[in-house]
């Protein structure tokens, strides 16, 4: 059925005027065209929309295909491939002609000399300038010699046919004498005209192939200089190529990630130097499991400018992060960037030497403790005698595994004695049970009360020794021979706090008011620790803590000073990092705060004293042996079989004593005796002893009522009569 939509359609479709407006002023409504012909075109208008849809779904069809083509992979990759390999061939034929062109100007040392002149290097610059001015010279004369080069070139032809032509007749006279045969004569010139016949049919059989090669062998050569150039834009290398990923580091590379740092002075300096930049370079040189290349950098840019930037330096290397460490070498204004192989310190480093060889022995004054590897992949060994040390890091990250390992290899040592205190107690040193003369064990108040004791008692001891060594008139201080020498009184001592930061924040106060924990000058631990730090290690005396967070409330600034070497595992941030290894190993490019929390366990950086460092640098990353507790324990074993098992008190279980007895005891001749005052002879009669520094009248009460005495009050006040603690020691004692 037809509508007016259908003739609005039809109209459009012949061009047929569609509104009043459009018509011709005399048509009339309605007489436009007659019934056969509107049948005719109702006909031709359905062919037509029909063919009209046709054109439009090839259309579509056409256009999606080509689109769908377009942007396959396939397509992409291939005209990527084919623009590459083009873009080769036109890079191939900008490195020729740079080459071709350096080679023949003086361009090549203008480069160098820009170069030298933007890093400020006035000796190279001038010695460049010289080599400079002797290459001009060198090609003013080899321009000369051209000028009489053809009146050369035409004697040298002359001459040489003449001797040629000479030599072949009178090689031909000698010819015809022999034979006899005046012919001959003229022989070897005519065989010299047949070499050169021949020769030119040769050239003339070969010349066209030639010529046709030529061109395609000329783009051969362009494209292979472009490919080693790698002179296509990186959108059009495939991802192996862009990524650089595992690519060796070479100047260029270097040049360009330093480039595009995104420091303005770095990179318009390096634009002036043009691809010379590398003269900033050092020699790359393969250092362990990665390369080493030292940076001078141009003036005006500084070693923390770029330090600053290690994660872009590190991705424009296409390396990760953690792959790119820069130190500050001694040379001014220098960096040193070692740069890890990809992927390479994701591995795990070998076990322990103390594990894998059951005969490892240690030797305190001549030996190094073996700890792990450096980043070169270099066996990294620590000389520990006469250092204190000092260990932090992040929690869980593998601390007390660092700092036992070493402890492990002093007890293969049978000259030194150890006494620690791990005060988070979940039995990480229960193995040094039987090989440590203290073991303390656990985070209570009691446990840091103990540890402070035992800082305490080698304080006592080293004041001992100091005042021993004075009166021996020794001058050498504690020798070797000294120290090994059973009961000199000079062996080392090794006080050993894991989880330090517990003491400084222990809030217990001593009989005498003064606290345990935290850092006035009134603090026992604070004070035992630093008087330690300040005279032990003379006298072999020294102290080793383990601490998590080393900030001024967990680690006062005097005791973390007080270490001769610092170790730091990965830390939150920059300013702990400063903390824990001090300003100088950070400003010179040590950070833990960089290392990977989880992914670097066991990774320290070490600064101070007792590590071999590189020339110039302030801090060496150690990726450690992880002993486990089992292997730790073997080592433990091994060494108590070696020095025999030695007995372990532990200050921190609460001494065993008989309660009933020690009141029978401070009661003496005293029929009865207020309960607060037997509470104060208890105290005074075992001042250690935790029960009683905190027994009142009351408490006391309760617990005489327990042991079947009764405490009444005389005059208002509890007192105890000795005749009822009599009776029930005498019932106890039938009992027993
Ligand atoms: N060198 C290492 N290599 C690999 N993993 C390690 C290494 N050292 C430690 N670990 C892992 O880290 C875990 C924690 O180690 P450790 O107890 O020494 O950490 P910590 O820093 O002392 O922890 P916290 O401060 O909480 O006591 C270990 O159980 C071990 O699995």
């Amino acid at each position: 059925m037809s509508t007016d939509n259908d003739r609005d359609e039809l109209a459009r479709v012949h061009y047929l005027p569609t509104s009043p407006a459009e018509a011709d002023t005399e048509v009339i409504e309605g007489e436009l065209v007659t019934d056969e012909e509107y049948a005719l075109l109702t006909s031709q208008k359905a062919k037509a929309l029909e063919r009209y849809r046709g054109y439009r779904r090839d259309a579509l069809t056409v256009y999606k295909t080509v689109r769908v083509a377009a942007t396959h992979d396939y397509t992409k990759t291939a005209g990527k491939t084919v623009m590459r390999h083009g873009t080769y061939v036109l890079g191939g034929a900008g490195v020729l002609a740079k080459r071709v062109w350096e080679a023949k100007t003086n361009s090549r040392y203008e480069r160098l000399l820009r170069a030298a002149e933007v890093q400020g290097d006035w000796d190279r610059l001038a010695e460049w300038e010289q080599r400079a001015e002797q290459a001009r010279e060198r090609r003013h004369r080899r321009r000369m010699d051209w000028l009489d080069a053809p009146a050369k070139l035409i004697k040298a032809v002359v001459i040489g046919a003449a001797s040629l032509i000479g030599f072949l007749f009178a090689l031909g006279i000698v010819l015809a004498i022999s034979s006899k045969d005046i012919g001959r004569v003229l022989g070897p010139i005519e065989a010299l005209m047949n070499l050169v016949q021949w020769i030119a049919w040769v050239v003339t059989v070969v010349w066209g192939p030639l010529v046709l090669a030529a061109p395609w062998a000329i783009v051969f050569a362009l494209w292979n200089i472009g490919r080693r150039a790698g002179a296509a834009p990186s959108w059009l290398m495939h991802s192996g190529q862009r990524s650089g990923e595992g690519a060796p580091i070479t100047p260029s590379i270097v040049v360009t990630a330093l480039r595009d740092l995104g420091i303005a002075k770095l990179a318009s300096a390096i634009k002036e130097m043009g691809d010379a930049g590398a003269s900033m370079l050092g020699p790359i040189r393969i250092a362990g499991c990665g390369v080493e290349v030292d940076v001078t950098l141009p003036s005006g840019v500084t070693t923390e400018e770029v330090q600053r930037k290690r994660r872009k330096l590190a991705e424009n290397l296409s390396r990760h992060e953690h792959e790119v460490f820069i130190t500050i070498p001694q040379a001014a204004r220098t960096v040193r960037l070692w740069i890890a192989d990809s992927g390479v310190l994701d591995e795990p480093i070998g076990p322990s030497p103390l594990v894998t060889d059951p005969d490892a022995t240690a030797d305190l004054y001549t030996g190094r403790a073996p700890w792990g590897q450096d980043l070169r992949g270099d066996a990294a060994a620590i000389a520990l005698l006469q250092r204190h040390f000092l260990i932090t890091g992040l929690s869980n990250q593998g601390k007390t595994a660092a700092l036992r390992a070493l402890v492990l290899w002093l007890a293969l040592d049978t000259s030194t004695e150890f006494r620690i205190a791990d005060l988070k107690g979940v039995g990480d040193w229960r193995m040094f049970e039987g090989l440590a003369t203290t073991l303390i064990q656990g985070p209570t108040d009691e446990h840091v009360i103990a540890a402070t004791e035992m800082l305490e008692d080698g304080v006592s001891e080293m004041e001992r020794r100091i005042a021993a060594l004075e009166a021996s008139g020794a001058t050498d201080g504690v020798t070797r021979e000294m120290a090994r020498k059973p009961g000199s009184g000079f062996h080392p001592i090794f006080l050993v706090v894991d989880e330090a930061q517990v003491a400084f924040m222990c809030p217990a106060v001593g009989e005498d008011k003064r606290p345990y924990g935290g850092t006035k000058n009134t603090s026992r631990y604070f004070m035992a620790a630093r008087k330690i730090h300040n005279q032990g290690r003379a006298v072999n005396v020294h102290l080793w803590q383990g601490t998590q967070d080393p900030t001024d409330q967990n680690l006062p600034k005097l005791v973390r000073e007080g270490a001769h070497i610092r170790a730091s595992l990965v830390v939150g941030t920059e300013e702990q990092a400063r903390m824990a290894l001090g300003d100088k190993a950070v400003n010179g490019g040590a950070a833990p705060h960089k290392l990977r929390q989880g992914a670097d366990k066991g990774t320290v950086v070490v600064a101070g004293d007792g590590v071999q460092l590189p020339a110039g640098q302030a801090s060496i990353t150690i990726r450690t042996h992880f002993i486990n507790g089992e292997d730790a324990t073997e080592v433990a074993d091994r060494a108590k079989a070696r020095r025999g098992t030695v007995t372990t008190t532990s200050a921190a279980e609460p001494e065993e004593r008989d309660l009933l007895a020690d009141v029978a005891d401070v009661l003496g001749r005293d029929s009865a005796v207020k309960a607060t005052d037997v509470a104060a002879r208890l105290r005074k009669l075992a001042p250690d002893h935790a029960d009683y520094r905190k027994l009142t009248a009351e408490g006391l009460a309760s617990w005489l009522a327990n042991e079947g005495v009764a405490v009444r009050k005389a005059n208002g006040t509890l007192t105890v009569r000795a005749r009822l603690v009599r009776a029930a020691l005498d019932d106890r004692d039938d009992e027993g």
